[in-house]
């Protein structure tokens, strides 16, 4: 389209200079002006292309800032346990020598020389270098929040980081190149949108040139006319061509782009801020995204015969090297509650975390916890599969627990009275988790979670923009159930592992839908890949990181409710200012046809609603309005229309009153106004 403006551009500049050419009768000042107003539309329609890519290169430059040269502590022996490192056990190298699969001590006040995995330890981390978050994050072996990013430093507590990534083959490397990519590469609703504008354009430039001949014709026997002139039609041609969104489509597509970077999220293309945007369909799960994902352990309830003891002993030791949280708080409670006297919580001398501590159920309880022959090796790591985690004791016993489904398929036996108390934990929305003891039920853990404050309401704005919400969860159905109620969401899947989550993917998407989903875990990777926007976590696994098309450097999983919110401002701005453009086009039509063709069919001036002063204001006008509109227009391409939550039908009617009224009305208001003003400075006259 750019091209054609260009080439009459050329047309009108060759009349300029020899206005005698193609039997044209204008002036060398009016072929002047006009030369110059379609120079003015192709400088204004590559500005907001140039301004796209200049914006792709200022945020991949504030991405290349946070890389810095630090100086990395490599383990010579990478398996020394990690509370036994000292000096002779490391060797500074440049973080730039750094290899993928070797292992480094990163200690309090360092920065993580380069991407990786810890392998052991806990401890917070700054990294508002990446996210410009202060508030430091904890980041911890085992589980979901594993990964580390190069250039982020390490506050209180040492790690153990296994590399991940070669030099220059980075997180951030990775980042700098889609997102200069990103802003350069047209998504593929755009290269529909510029193929259908093409072929718009040829349309014109077939009708516009019959024009010219049907002139010809007419000047053959009307006395006085002497064809149409070239130059009007060229004007005539490139106010009919959708110019006005030609030129804008890439700059909406930056802004929508710019403004996930702001909610700090990094988009690896276009196409995937255009798909949230036409979501059909959202998986969220339940653990960490509508909850806080602080599931912690409050009770333990003995069942049968067992008694508390037992059941607090199986759940210490079954978690002992449990890294995840509810593992980790599981050990808390159990301490806590270890030497905690229902009589007023008098510690009694056994080990005691903290002593006085608050105590949700104080037990007259005193376990021997029986940690001293345990090793990692017997440990049973939880995955997400099996939906359980345990421990195998040096003399045989087999220790387990887990999602009480799992646990009962896993055990022998169950006590009838299993099911009422897991029940009545699931009823409000805590997590039971059963526990085990050689294939013997022996108890249940309660674990609380709460919601994520406000998630209700942001479920809601989603569903009001008329996508579907589905919760997908590792949980029990009642647990599930009861959170599905409270947060309104539409419809749930309980006791979900990895595979059912791309199983739950494909069966929307074979519906054609469009699909989005959010994780942080390796089993959620696979998904995520599938998903048409998958948003993964910063905190999360590597593996869902590459999965993603989006990272939220914030790993804040709701955070696909604005995403969502961001494509659909993306589409309804694209949408709009098309709109825009078409109507435009179809009002100058109708003020320039007559202005061009009065002179051979007279009767067309009652056409001339506007009644312009004369043909020649009429055709300089309408290409002022039509250079000008552009970068009056690229403001609001890039702030985007003004958007609330609504269903598609509504905001296409919105769009059609708004922005097609509009754009019809514009241009009569506004090319009437610049001949006025050229009637007033004696121009053309
Ligand atoms: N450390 C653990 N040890 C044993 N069982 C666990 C552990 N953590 C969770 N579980 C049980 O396994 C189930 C499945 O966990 P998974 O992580 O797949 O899903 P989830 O976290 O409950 O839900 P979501 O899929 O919404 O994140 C949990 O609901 C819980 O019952
Ligand atoms: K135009
Ligand atoms: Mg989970």
């Amino acid at each position: 389209m750019l091209f054609v403006v260009e080439l009459g551009t050329i047309v009108s500049l060759l009349l300029t200079i020899a206005p005698g050419l193609f039997d044209a009768t204008g002036s060398r000042v009016y072929y002047g002006v006009i030369t110059a107003l379609l120079a003015f539309t192709v400088l204004f329609a590559n500005y907001a292309e140039a301004y796209a890519e200049l914006e792709g290169e200022a945020q991949a430059d504030s991405l290349r800032a946070l890389q810095t040269e630090t100086k990395a502590k490599q383990l010579i022996e990478p398996d020394t346990p990690i509370e036994e490192i000292d000096d002779g056990d490391i060797e500074i190298a440049d973080s730039n020598e750094i290899e993928a699969g070797e292992v480094v001590f990163v200690d309090e006040g360092d920065v993580i020389p380069r991407d990786g995995t810890v392998i052991e330890g806990s401890a917070s981390v700054d990294e508002s270098a990446i996210t410009g978050e202060s508030d430091p994050v904890i980041r911890q072996s085992g589980g979901d929040r594993t990964s580390v990013v190069g250039g982020t430093e390490v506050l209180s507590d040492c790690l153990k980081v296994e590399v991940t990534s070669e030099q220059g083959e980075s997180f951030l490397d990775e980042m700098i190149g889609l997102v200069e990519n990103a802003q350069r590469q047209k998504t593929p609703n755009e290269v529909a949108m510029t193929i259908l504008l093409s072929g718009l354009t040829l349309v014109f430039v077939v009708a516009v040139a019959t024009m010219f001949f049907f002139g010809e014709y007419l000047a053959s026997f009307t006395v006085g006319f002497a064809g149409l002139d070239i130059a009007e039609l060229v004007a005539l041609l490139i106010a009919l061509m959708p110019t006005t969104i030609g030129a804008l489509l890439a700059a909406i597509r930056v802004a929508g782009m710019t403004r996930v970077t702001r909610r700090n999220v990094i988009a690896k293309s276009g196409r995937a801020v255009e798909a949230a945007g036409d979501l059909d369909a959202l998986i969220l799960d339940k653990t960490g995204t509508i909850t806080t994902g602080e599931r912690v352990a409050q009770d333990f309830h003995s069942l049968g015969d067992a008694n508390d003891e037992d059941v607090i002993r199986a759940s210490y030791q079954s978690s002992l090297f449990d890294e995840t949280t509810e593992g980790r708080s599981i050990i808390d409670l159990a301490e806590k509650m270890n030497g905690t006297k229902a009589d007023g919580g008098q510690p009694d001398g056994d080990a005691v975390d903290e002593p006085g501590a608050a105590v949700e159920a104080p037990r007259d309880v005193d376990v021997s916890l029986g940690t001293e022959s345990l090793s990692e090796e017997n440990f049973v790591p939880f995955s997400a599969e099996t939906r359980m985690s345990g421990i195998n004791l040096p003399d045989g016993t087999e220790i387990r627990k887990g999602a009480v489904d799992a646990v009962e398929k896993y055990a022998d036996s169950a006590p009838g009275k299993l099911r009422q108390p897991s029940n009545d934990i699931s009823e409000s929305g805590g997590t039971p988790l059963a526990v085990a003891v050689d294939k013997q039920v022996v108890g249940i853990i309660e674990l609380q979670d709460e919601l994520k404050p406000g998630i209700a309401d942001r479920i809601a704005e989603i569903q009001k923009m008329g996508v579907e919400t589905i919760m997908a969860t590792g949980d029990n159905q009642r647990t599930a159930r009861w959170v599905a109620d409270q947060v309104g969401i539409d419809e749930f899947h309980a006791e979900f592992g990895p595979e059912e989550k791309i199983e739950l993917v494909e069966d929307i998407q074979a519906d054609g839908k469009l699909v989005g989903m959010t994780g942080d875990g390796t089993n959620d990777a696979p998904a995520l890949a599938k998903a048409d926007v998958g948003l993964a976590m910063n905190a999360g696994t590597n593996a869902a990181k590459e999965a993603g098309n989006m990272v939220d450097l914030d790993s804040n999983p709701s955070k696909i409710i604005e995403v969502v919110g961001i494509g659909k401002q993306l589409l309804m701005t694209r949408g709009a200012l098309t709109t825009f453009s078409v109507a435009n086009d179809v009002a100058k039509y109708f003020v320039l046809l007559p202005a061009i063709l009065a002179a051979a069919i007279p009767g067309l001036a009652a056409m001339d609603i506007l009644n312009l002063s004369t043909p020649a204001s009429a055709v300089t006008a309408t290409l002022v309005y039509n250079a000008f509109i552009i970068p009056l227009l690229i403001p609001l391409a890039l702030r985007g229309v003004d958007y609330e939550a609504q269903s598609g039908a509504q905001l296409l009617r919105k769009n059609l009153i708004v922005y097609g009224g509009g754009g019809l009305i514009a241009p009569f208001i506004f090319i009437k106004m610049i001949d006025m003003l050229f009637v007033a400075l004696g121009v053309f006259q």
